[in-house]
């Protein structure tokens, strides 16, 4: 059966008080639709860690630095919900715009230095549309956990700092990310990539990996990060935003592999902008 879709705050208070009055764990897994094997795993994964989990559908504008991108996001409900049925989930929140950001809505969540550098630095606001809209995707629920996926590693940092921050009290769990056969990380923008497009996108992929084996092996990060930009380049894509190591837990950049890290990057295809993210391990 599938789950009632909610578009009112009221109803999602009143449903998620009823569970937590049961004693039930109740988990949010927050996205913005155009469902596909990615946030599925979140689903899968908050399913066998929760007794009620709510997904959430909004596509956020205040988190769009680009109204091309904005319009053009795809936006598939009907579609969202029966790929969501087979998983029971207890309730899909659907609201409208008007629902979450009422007239005369004024506030701004904001995460200071870790919102600095990667796609922070080349998506202005981006970031603090996201903590606005989570921080208030937390309050609303009340989830005690909340999933999210590493293929959005930088958000997944922020949103982490920001429940920390604000004795927000929900576990946030970080879920690998899901690939194609060839190594392409899903995301719902990929939908926007015509043909010669997909074939040349895992190239993003393959020159973390290639980048990745070089650093690990122990020559110099510069030149392995200079050599990935240029893979990606001849790969197809039109325009590198970055690719960067850095430390797993707070981002900052790593000249050296002397700690956990992880290889970032994000690039043009098309049109379309594709980030990406590999954990890298110390000899
Ligand atoms: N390939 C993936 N593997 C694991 N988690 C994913 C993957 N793609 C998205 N997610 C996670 O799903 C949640 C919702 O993401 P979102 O709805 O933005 O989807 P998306 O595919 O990342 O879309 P896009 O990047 O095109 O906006 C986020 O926590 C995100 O990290
Ligand atoms: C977390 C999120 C749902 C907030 O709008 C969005 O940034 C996403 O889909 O990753
Ligand atoms: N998946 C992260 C949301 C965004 O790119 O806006």
């Amino acid at each position: 059966m599938s789950a009632p879709i909610l578009r009112r705050l009221s109803d999602l208070r009143s449903l998620s008080a009823q569970w937590r009055g049961e004693g039930a764990r109740v988990a949010v897994v927050p996205t913005m639709g155009a469902l596909h094997e990615g946030h599925l795993s979140l689903v899968r994964a908050a399913r066998a860690g929760a007794d009620r989990v709510i997904v959430t559908i909004f596509v956020n504008p205040r988190q769009f630095d680009n109204p091309d991108d904005l319009a053009g996001y795809p936006r598939t409900e009907e579609r969202d919900a029966s790929l969501l049925a087979p998983f029971a989930v207890d309730a899909i929140y659907a609201p409208g715009p008007d629902e979450v950001y009422p007239g005369g809505f004024a506030t701004t969540v904001s995460v200071a230095g870790l919102t600095d550098r990667l796609c922070g630095a080349h998506r202005p606001g981006h970031f603090d549309g996201v903590t606005t809209v989570v921080a208030k995707l937390f309050n609303q629920t009340q989830a005690e956990l909340a999933y999210f996926g590493e293929k959005d590693f930088q958000q997944l940092a922020v949103v982490r700092r920001m429940a920390r921050d604000l004795d927000i009290a929900v576990d946030i769990i970080g879920c690998p990310t899901v690939r194609e056969a060839d190594g392409l990380a899903l995301s719902s923008r990929n939908q926007r990539l015509t043909g010669a497009a997909r074939a040349a996108a895992p190239a993003l992929y393959a020159a973390l990996r290639g980048a990745g084996r070089t650093i690990e092996s122990g020559l110099p990060v510069a030149g392995a990060l200079d050599k990935a930009r240029a893979a990606i380049l001849s790969g197809g894509f039109e325009a590198v935003d970055y690719v960067e190591l850095c430390a797993a837990d707070s981002l900052v950049p790593l000249d050296r592999l002397d700690r956990p890290a992880r290889l970032l990057a994000a690039a043009h295809l098309a049109g379309v902008r594709l980030i990406d993210n590999i954990a890298l391990s110390q000899a």
